[in-house]
């Protein structure tokens, strides 16, 4: 049965001195925040978990001097048994997985996969193991261990060992994954190839006898694997999506699938899970010149409807390929998929054929005004109408748009019962979630309900000049130098001239930020989460000085900056994480004006122009500075206002040896979005920049027409 709810997420983490509008209520403006929302009854509660993990104020700062006490434990010390009762391998369940939410690494690897079951068995259960002694430093009851059920819990964690060394191998991922798991991973592997070897004769034996290369080896404990304050980018990779997934699109055409598609794969690869578009109409496209009008979507047009079917047929194939190779997680289906016939088909191959999660997300629109939008923003410019007048493209498109309805069968609850979808209806004005199977399709669920397509512009920019930007020094909260306050003047002077409806300003905790916009008039929100990284013992030294004192930690830096920790302080990776409930709220909000920090505002603007992991910490986001960004048809239209006032330029590119503070660097990045007089430089953003333009100054994406 379907259960109603609110669909007002609140991650209660603004909080709001000044007389704004209580972040805990629904701004009166937020464009799609109220939508009726049916949630299945076997929705799992990942969702619940994931909005306690969001929270910012769980404060990874200090839990960052928590793990890296933990990191030296002495695995025979005494432990946090956070695997709790799933340590009996037996009880594993396959099917469990992704279920478990976002919920801290430990207790999902416990209860995802055997590999688990080792990594976090605590230092107590060595004692089963140990055949010198049983007297380690264990807790647990199982001290008084005979030696014959010791030699069979050897055994039976030597089986589990090599079905986790095993189920490990899917950790291999891509460039994102965290130091930490690379090393697990690493140790795991080692393991592997000297399991057949000396791991059955010698694993059995208590931690603190076992040979010195194998102790290394061993995988680390409970308390070392939970290092982290909460799950960060690459490992929640891991953690979501052991199982691969197909998101398959359903609906008619201009019904906004594309739009969906582009932005859900913007995000997840965002927060670290790598995804991927298949778009169908590009196959086609690829096939078959062959589309003159809307009669080549004609159900009787046999020999298009064959084109059509080869093509279906190949993105769905290359889809689950590109899961199988290993290069990513979720793979985007986007097509029509709007015979009941062809669902089936794509369940039988990719939960039948491949054991892979499938998840439809039918997109059901019938305000013709929104589809009128639709057609004009996209379609109009869409390869297949080259050259073609805007009112001749309508009427064809809407012809197209009749034949599939003929045969247009939308999901349905009863014959289709067997299959975990979400309908969106209206851009998002309700939804209905229906067989929710876990946390990826939670979140998924989550993030498609904030989204919404009203028009509106994000204002970002850094704080005033600072004190310490002056003197070289990062980090620390020290006050607005001269120019910093002309800065906050010409600020608010520009945003006045802007007249921009409903602005809502948000800043962070720091002075540097709050003095930045103290004349600018609009309702102001202080977010924790938007303070600028914890450089940890770096905090308020110049590079040079970090470079001196901590040389190996400054080399490190630039070696791998996005996964780059600072001691007891924060990297790009936490930054990413700590600011998700910043973009889930943003996407829900109408204007909004951004004041922060450097390495803040790269991690947003990078969600926003779907940057990398590697291009994101080196992002020029100078000071002084207005980026203006206006989401168009697939992407964001991106300016940048410089304001007259000058000041530091705080960017260091990345050195072409890591370490150099002498060079100037060669990142080809700093000042790459400015134009020369820093004046009004436009750069439309999105994907397929490459693809034509339609000459009317927009870009063309390639679309989801088949
Ligand atoms: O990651 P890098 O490139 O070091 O940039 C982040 C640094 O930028 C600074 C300035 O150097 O930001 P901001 O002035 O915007 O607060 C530092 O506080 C911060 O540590």
């Amino acid at each position: 049965m379907a259960q109603c709810c609110e669909t007002s997420p609140r991650y209660g983490i603004s909080s709001n001195p000044t007389p704004s509008r209580n972040s805990n209520q629904d701004p009166p403006d937020a464009p799609s925040a109220t939508a009726a929302v049916l949630l299945s009854a076997t929705a799992t509660p990942g969702a619940a978990a994931h909005l306690q993990q969001g929270d910012p104020s769980s404060g990874s700062s200090n839990n960052n001097n928590t793990s890296t006490k933990n990191k030296n434990q002495n695995p025979n010390q005494k432990q946090d048994d956070s695997s709790g009762s799933s340590n009996n391998a037996d009880n594993y369940n396959k099917d469990d997985e992704d279920q478990v939410g976002t919920l801290p690494l430990p207790f999902i690897l416990s209860k995802k996969t055997p590999a688990a079951l080792f990594l976090s068995r605590p230092s107590s259960s060595y004692t089963d193991l140990c055949t010198c002694c049983n007297s380690s430093s264990s807790n647990s009851s199982a001290s008084s261990t005979t030696s014959s059920s010791s030699s069979a819990g050897a055994s039976a964690v030597a089986r589990q060992l090599a079905r986790s060394v095993t189920a490990t191998s899917i950790m291999d991922m891509p460039y994102n994954t965290s130091p930490s798991l690379r090393v697990r991973t690493t140790s795991l592997n080692q393991l592997k190839k000297t399991a057949d070897l000396a791991i059955e004769n010698e694993l059995h034996v208590c931690p603190s006898v076992m040979s010195e290369e194998l102790r290394k080896l061993l995988p680390p404990t409970s308390e070392t694997v939970m290092t982290k304050p909460f799950p960060i980018r690459g490992e929640r990779t891991i953690a979501d999506c052991t199982t691969p997934h197909v998101i398959a699109m359903v609906g008619l055409p201009a019904r906004g699938k594309t739009f969906i598609s582009k932005k859900l794969a913007r995000y997840l690869n965002w927060i670290g899970i790598a995804t991927r578009v298949f778009n169908l109409g590009e196959y086609r496209r690829h096939a078959t010149t062959a589309y003159k009008s809307h009669e080549f979507f004609r159900a009787d047009n046999e020999e298009a409807m064959a084109i059509r079917n080869r093509c279906a047929n190949q993105a769905l194939h290359d889809s689950c390929e590109w899961l199988l190779s290993g290069q990513g997680s979720i793979a985007v289906f986007d097509a029509t998929n709007s015979t009941r016939d062809r669902r089936q088909l794509i369940h039988d191959i990719v939960v039948k054929q491949h054991g892979f999660r499938l998840f439809f997300v039918e997109s059901i629109c019938d305000d013709p005004m929104i589809i009128e939008q639709n057609i004009l923003e996209v379609k109009v410019s869409s390869p297949d109408y080259l050259n073609m007048n805007t009112e001749l493209v309508v009427r064809d498109f809407l012809q197209r748009i009749e034949h599939y309805e003929e045969r247009y069968q939308p999901i349905d609850e009863v014959t289709e019962a067997h299959l975990s979808f979400m309908k969106v209806y209206n851009a998002g004005k309700k939804v209905v979630v229906y067989n929710n199977e876990g946390h990826v399709e939670s979140r998924i669920v989550y993030y498609l309900m904030n989204i919404h397509i009203t028009p509106r512009t994000i204002y970002l920019t850094r704080h005033g000049e600072s004190e310490h930007n002056l003197s070289g020094l990062i980090g620390g909260d020290s006050n607005l130098s001269a120019r910093g306050h002309q800065y906050a003047n010409a600020l608010s002077t520009f945003i006045a001239q802007q007249q921009i409806d409903g602005l809502r300003v948000w800043t962070s905790w720091m002075k540097r930020a709050i003095q930045t916009v103290a004349d600018v008039k609009a309702p102001q929100e202080r977010w924790k989460a938007l303070n600028e990284i914890d450089a940890g013992h770096c905090e308020e030294m110049t590079y040079e000085q970090i470079k001196e004192r901590f040389p190996e930690e400054f080399k490190a830096r630039d070696v791998n900056k996005f996964a780059y920790r600072y001691p007891r302080g924060e990297s790009y990776e936490d930054l990413v994480a700590r600011l998700e409930p910043v973009i889930m709220e943003l996407e829900r909000q109408g204007n909004v004006l951004v004041v922060s920090h450097q390495a803040v505002l790269r991690c947003l603007f990078a969600y926003f122009l779907d940057k990398s992991a590697d291009e994101l910490p080196y992002l020029y986001v100078p000071l002084h500075t207005v980026i203006k960004l206006t989401p168009v048809a697939y992407g964001c239209k991106v300016e940048h206002i410089k304001l007259p006032i000058d000041a530091v330029d705080t960017h260091r590119p990345k050195p072409k040896i890591p370490g150099d503070v002498s060079e100037p660097g060669l990142d080809g990045l700093s000042g790459e979005l400015v134009a020369p007089d820093g004046v009004g430089k436009v750069l439309i953003v999105g994907d397929d920049v490459a693809t034509a333009t339609n000459g009317n100054g927009g870009r063309v994406d390639a679309q989801a027409h088949q």
